[in-house]
């Protein structure tokens, strides 16, 4: 054994070859151990030892040790830190491993090698003398040691007076100097810092071999993010129960290193469940503008026809009007693809002054898709329900539950069972996703749900649900539609108005009998959309060639004669779309007239002269 003053280490250390982090003397770091020498050393010496010289190794910095067992030892740090193991944990994921937890002693160096494998074990000196300074043999400065030797005896003195300060009051009176010593010295530390332009932001540790550069903001950053996430649970105004699970998170978040911030799962799971907690609008709702004129106004200025659906809404108003806890169904739109059903819904949330969010159900399969994973899954979420809270940030919306006939099932549980919950007015007001793991009332939510057919929706979730049937739409009021709502919509969505194009009532019968076949007006839409952008070619290149080939007279030079433009080639404005231009833009007719002859116009009239009738 090497002795140094009152720490001895032993002359023969096993080494501990680290990449990350500098073990120092009186610190205590974590190190995470894999590579083959450094498991042999924990394996063969912390774990088989059984007397507390066994539990002392020499940890060298800036070394990474080849990941296979047959690689040449790289060159080692000379100088190194003896520390002593105080935990060993292993663990098999994501692959076998160490994490131990040593306390730095003193610096040694390394004198020789005396073996590389197993594991590596040195030869060494022991460097650091400072023990002999903190327990002098007899009180007193010791005379030969100069400044060094009155500091650690001074330090020692203090250190001695509070530990002999046995009543509390005394022990404050000798504490509280050095106290406020270290706080001004900090300050000091800290002007000087920021008086310092390259100090300004950032902060240098200079390590043996190491060194890094801390952003100072970035750390200043962690500590008011979390006092700034402590001051927005203060303020989410959200029920007693959530706010105590905030604050025991946030115990919990204040508790973990700062300096493991960024490396730690658990801190990133913390701020991520705190962060959605305060995003979420406990309290936080719109007002509904309940008139039933304006309503009737705007929902007749959106949608044509659809006469039924459009009453029961305004009765749905009408009586929210009278009763403001209102309690009512929910509304379930069935009827074939294109009809309005999503665009009613839309409609309803605007006529109210509500936010609308649409929550696609379509193939959803597993019922955490609506209730969210529990937080012990790794990379688990909120469920639709909840996230569509935080999308629209206040907790009155009007959700539209699209397609529920379409929800699956599968071995991850069933979402329809899920959904029952959330629909069902006696139970929503405490509904409990698995992520929140806190109630959350969805009593002021006006959920809507859209369907194609009732046949595939659940019993239990379709007899929670008023059943409204929307059905196709007849030629006559497609045409309608069409003129009313898709063109003027489309014209507005390409940039075009009515005086560039112009689409007559007969081409707008032949695009719906010879271009789609459907029961709603979604094709029509599309096929119109098509129209549109043949024409803003037209437009955009007419649009073009006066711009450029008309240059002003007092632009032109002297002798130079405004070019001749040929307008033949400019299309006339309002384009008009009839029979022929229709043919160009959407190519032959897809489909062909039914007819239907009637047999007994057939004996009547005979075959030359049937009449036809257009089935819609
Ligand atoms: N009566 C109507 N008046 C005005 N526009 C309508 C009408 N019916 C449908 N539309 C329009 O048709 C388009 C398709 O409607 P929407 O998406 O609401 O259909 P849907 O019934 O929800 O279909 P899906 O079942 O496929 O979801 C929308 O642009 C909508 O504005």
């Amino acid at each position: 054994m090497s002795s140094s003053g009152d720490i001895q280490i032993p002359n023969r250390l096993p080494l501990l070859l680290t990449h990350e982090g500098v073990l120092l003397p009186g610190s205590t770091v974590r190190f995470s151990v894999d590579s083959p020498r450094n498991m042999h050393l924990v394996r063969q010496r912390l774990l088989k030892g059984t007397s507390l010289k066994s539990t002392i190794i020499g940890v060298i910095p800036n070394t990474k040790d080849p990941e296979q067992d047959s690689g040449d030892l790289p060159t080692l740090h000379k100088i190194g830190t003896a520390g002593i193991a105080v935990q060993v944990v292993g663990s098999n994921w994501p692959k076998p491993h160490y994490t131990l937890l040593i306390t730095g002693l003193c610096r040694f160096r390394v004198s020789s090698l005396l073996k590389e494998r197993p594991f590596v074990l040195a030869e060494v000196e022991q460097l650091d003398k400072l023990e002999q300074y903190t327990t002098p043999a007899a009180p007193g400065p010791p005379a030969d040691d100069g400044e060094l030797g009155e500091l650690s005896h001074k330090f020692y003195q203090a250190a001695v007076q509070v530990l002999d300060a046995v009543s509390l009051e005394e022990r404050f009176r000798k504490a509280l100097p050095l106290l406020t010593k270290q706080i001004e010295g900090l300050k000091l530390l800290q002007k000087t810092r920021k008086l310092s332009p390259d100090n300004e932001k950032k902060v240098e540790y200079v390590f043996p071999g190491r060194q890094f550069n801390l952003d100072e903001e970035d750390e200043d950053d962690n500590g008011d993010d979390t006092a700034a996430l402590e001051r927005k649970v203060h303020e989410a105004n959200m029920p007693e129960a959530a706010y105590k699970v905030c604050l025991k998170e946030l115990k919990r978040l204040k508790k973990m290193p700062q300096s493991m911030y960024q490396t730690m799962p658990e801190y990133a799971l913390t701020r991520n469940y705190l962060d959605l907690m305060v995003e979420l609008p406990w309290s936080k709702s719109t007002k509904d503008c309940l008139d039933i004129r304006a309503a009737r106004t705007l929902l007749d200025n959106d949608h044509y026809a659809m006469d039924k659906l459009k009453r029961r809404v305004l009765e749905y108003i009408a009586v929210k009007q009278l009763k403001t806890s209102l309690k009512g169904p929910i509304l379930c739109f069935v009827g074939p693809p294109g009809v309005g059903k999503t665009s009613v819904g839309r409609s309803l949330a605007r006529t109210l002054g509500r936010e609308f969010h649409r929550i696609a159900l379509g193939g959803v399969c597993d019922q955490s898709d609506i209730r969210g994973h529990r937080r012990t899954y790794v990379g688990s979420m909120p469920g639709r329900i909840i996230n569509g809270l935080k999308t629209v940030g206040v907790n009155n919306p009007v959700f539209l539950l699209d397609e529920v006939d379409k929800l699956g099932k599968s071995l991850q549980g069933d979402p329809a069972a899920a959904l029952l919950e959330v629909l069902d007015p006696e139970q929503n007001h405490s509904f409990t996703d698995h992520y929140l793991n806190v109630a959350f009332d969805l009593s002021q939510v006006l959920f809507i749900a859209t369907a194609n057919t009732t046949a595939t929706i659940p019993p239990a979730l379709l007899d929670r649900m008023e059943v409204l049937q929307v059905p196709g739409y007849t030629q006559e009021e497609k045409v309608e539609i069409a003129h009313r709502h898709l063109i003027p919509n489309q014209l507005e969505q390409h940039g075009l108005t009515p005086q560039q194009l112009h689409i007559p009532q007969d081409t707008t019968q032949e695009i719906i009998g010879s271009y789609t076949r459907e029961a709603g007006v979604r094709s029509l839409e599309r096929k119109i959309g098509a129209i549109c952008r043949a024409v803003a070619v037209k437009v955009a290149e007419a649009h073009k060639v006066t711009k450029t080939e008309t240059p002003e007279s007092s632009m032109l030079q002297e002798g130079e004669r405004l070019p001749l433009i040929d307008n033949a080639d400019l299309p006339e404005m309002p384009i008009v779309i009839d029979h022929n231009t229709l043919r160009d833009i959407l190519g032959p007719a897809v489909f062909q007239m039914e007819v239907c002859i009637q047999p007994t116009q057939l004996t009547e009239t005979g075959s030359g002269n049937r009449k036809t009738t257009v089935m819609s």
